[in-house]
């Protein structure tokens, strides 16, 4: 897609993509926010990891007093029932120790990286709404989507598992080995000698498990963006009947996400078989120089008991050593989407108040309209250019002119979707960019070519901008804990209000047909709407909110023309003072405008009264002999021209510019 040439920067925007270390670093105010929970959670792994060794102690203790062994240090001269009872408990209660701590570590990281989840997601969110029509225009929806959910569970899982693991997996080989270590060092010399090459298949194994995965999870997303790319679409591929070909896409994409979930069972399954069978080995060799060791230690340095607690030690060891691969894969995803979710936030909004030049005395506007010189790139291609016009508050003005031509792209500069390449756009002869953002477009309300209706009753869809003045701002960058729940968003807009705003955009009647009135719900979970329901809907939630400025932009097309003249009343009603911009292509409705102007290829091309451009002969003149003859030949029962098709034809066969006026300076 085409970006503008001249686009103002941000003044933090353009960072450098960040190493995947500095973006852990941006991570960082996050983790601070519940340092507590991940001291007290990580330390008590550690603990866990301590009392879980205690056990192999007590068993020692117990073999050798059963046996009769004594080893050199320990005071355990034979074993009474009492001692025995003693140890016993010792291993229940170091069990119920590790156990405790075990849960409070999950009660405090767990919980930790959930609130931070929350965090995240509600800070980019807030974040997200201050972005504009530029980052949108470019931004896939369903990326969006994929790194709200996927991307921040990933993250989420490498700051709650992830940390405890790697805590879990240092402490628990520092801890083993030491008390390894205390009890042999030869048979430890062994054991440091194999495990590199246990944890290195180990390792390898779960890189080829993430990988599959990952491939499968792509498939997975791939596969569900397809199935819901076919439900939205039903009445194409109905209406072209090409079910059939739907259904082979499907089945190809289904087939390989089973072949990507067989290949990653192929690796998956043996795993654990694997690890059982690489830490019998390790074993088999400890038995036997341990065996050998203890027939060897006349003086009873090391015992029956010593070995079996080393056995019991080493065997501790190998959960640590199937989580070291699993642990690098969570951390580079994790890591992954931190930086896509750092994207996000990093992203500026190219339109903004400029701290330095917004004039933050401006409360209100009136609705004086001025472009002075302007045009507007995208690229290349000048899709406005040396635009001058003057629109007194309170005009009704038409625009008109072939598609493509600029009428869209005017409105947005006016509500500052987007800024000017040159020129100014001023709102009471102020230059637009010095008005606060949130004083102009609480003032203006824009009724788009392609409405959009929210899951939503019809009376929320149309008080849709309005009542949200009292409701608190998103605090970002804060923790959740110790925050107020927020309060109820209002849902219900002023009534009044409202079925006034569905009377002047001839909607009420229509309203008064469905099931639930205004309560009606609208949307995948309530009832479809026709085109000219949809568009009379945008209407009313345009003039509900009683904006100085008013753009309607090509919002009456799918209405008849008796719901048209109606809804052309209702903005007469309305209109008393205010700043009516009406696109369109249908000569009736444009023909009540105070001014028209024709633009042609980013330029105005003709401006005047509907009289004015009659007399001219020019693009507006053709457009009404057009629909004139269209309408005359409907009376006589052929169909009807389309106000569309009539202004497209005229595009092929432009104006002769010699009838065309100088454009008002
Ligand atoms: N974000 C964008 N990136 C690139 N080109 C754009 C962008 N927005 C608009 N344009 C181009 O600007 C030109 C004018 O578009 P605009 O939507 O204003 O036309 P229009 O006069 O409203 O047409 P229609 O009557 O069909 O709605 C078109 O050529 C369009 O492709």
């Amino acid at each position: 897609m085409l970006t503008p040439a001249r686009t103002r920067r941000h003044p933090t925007a353009g960072r450098p993509t960040r190493l995947p270390l500095e973006s852990l670093k941006s991570l960082w105010p996050y983790l601070m926010m519940h340092r507590r929970q991940y001291i007290i959670g990580l330390l008590a792994v550690v603990v866990a990891n301590s009392a879980n060794l205690l056990p192999g102690y007590f068993i020692r203790f117990t073999i050798d007093g059963l046996t009769g062994q004594v080893d050199a240090s320990a005071a355990t001269p034979g074993i009474t029932l009492e001692r025995a009872g003693l140890y016993a408990l010792g291993i229940v209660l170091a069990s119920l120790t590790a156990g405790s701590f075990m849960l409070l570590m999950r009660r405090m990281i767990v919980v930790a990286s959930r609130q931070t989840e929350y965090e995240i997601r509600r800070d980019i969110f807030a974040h997200l709404q201050t972005l504009d029509k530029y980052y949108y225009d470019r931004a896939r929806t369903g990326d969006l989507m994929n790194r709200l959910t996927g991307d921040l569970s990933a993250v989420r899982e490498m700051l709650g598992f992830g940390a405890w693991q790697i805590v879990n997996i240092i402490s628990g080989f520092v801890t083993a080995f030491a008390v390894m270590f205390s009890l042999s060092w030869q048979l430890t010399l062994i054991v440091i000698a194999v495990i590199p090459i246990i944890v290195g298949v180990l390792w390898y194994l779960a890189r080829l498990i993430n990988t599959r995965h990952k491939a499968a999870q792509e498939q997975n997303s791939l596969i569900a963006a397809r199935a819901q790319e076919n439900f939205s679409g039903a009445r194409v591929v109905k209406g072209y009947a090409i079910e059939d070909r739907e259904i082979e896409d499907y089945r190809a994409m289904n087939l390989e996400l089973l072949k990507r979930n067989v290949a990653l069972t192929r690796v998956d399954g043996p795993l654990r078989s694997f690890t059982s069978l690489l830490l019998g080995i390790a074993f088999a060799l400890i038995l036997m120089v341990g065996g050998r060791l203890i027939l060897t230690s006349p003086g009873g340095e090391f015992t029956t008991g010593m070995l079996v607690q080393f056995l019991i030690t080493l065997e501790r060891l190998a959960w640590p050593m199937l989580m070291i691969g699993w642990i690098t894969g969570v951390t580079q995803r994790g890591l992954g989407s931190w930086l896509r979710l750092r994207e996000m936030l990093d992203a500026r909004a190219q339109v903004y108040d400029d701290p330095g030049r917004s004039d933050t005395t401006v409360k209100a506007i009136r609705g004086d309209l001025a472009f002075e010189n302007v045009g507007v790139r995208y690229g290349t291609l000048d899709v406005l250019n040396g635009v001058n016009l003057q629109v007194p508050a309170g005009t009704f003005l038409g625009i008109t002119g072939p598609t493509g031509a600029g009428k869209t792209v005017l409105g947005q500069l006016i509500t500052r979707s987007i800024d000017p390449t040159s020129g100014v756009v001023k709102v009471d002869g102020q230059d637009v960019r010095l008005i606060p953002l949130k004083v102009l477009r609480d003032s203006i309300s824009v009724v788009p070519q392609e409405p959009f209706l929210f899951s939503d009753t019809i009376a929320n869809n149309i008080g849709f901008g309005t009542g949200n003045a009292e409701l608190p701002v998103v605090p970002t960058g804060v923790s959740v804990v110790g925050l107020p729940f927020p309060q109820d968003i209002p849902q219900s807009p002023d009534e009044g209000r409202v079925s006034r705003a569905a009377r002047l955009a001839g909607l009420a009647g229509d309203i008064e047909d469905f099931p639930n009135k205004y309560d009606t719900m609208l949307g995948e979970r309530g009832v479809t709407l026709s085109g000219g329901q949809r568009q009379r809907t945008a209407i009313a939630r345009a003039i509900v909110r009683e904006p100085r400025i008013l753009i309607l932009d090509d919002s009456l097309s799918a209405v008849d023309t008796e719901t048209e003249r109606r809804i052309l009343d209702g903005l007469r009603e309305i209109s008393e003072g205010r700043t009516v911009i009406l696109i369109g292509h249908r000569v009736s409705t444009l023909r009540h405008a105070d001014h028209i102007v024709v633009l042609n290829e980013g330029r105005v091309t003709e401006q005047g009264t509907h009289d004015d451009l009659l007399a001219l002969g020019g693009h507006y003149a053709e457009l009404e002999r057009l629909q004139r003859l269209a309408s005359d030949l409907d009376s006589d029962d052929e169909p009807i021209e389309d106000p569309q098709a009539a202004a497209d034809r005229l595009e092929s066969a432009p104006a002769d510019p010699s009838r065309i006026p100088e454009v008002q300076k």
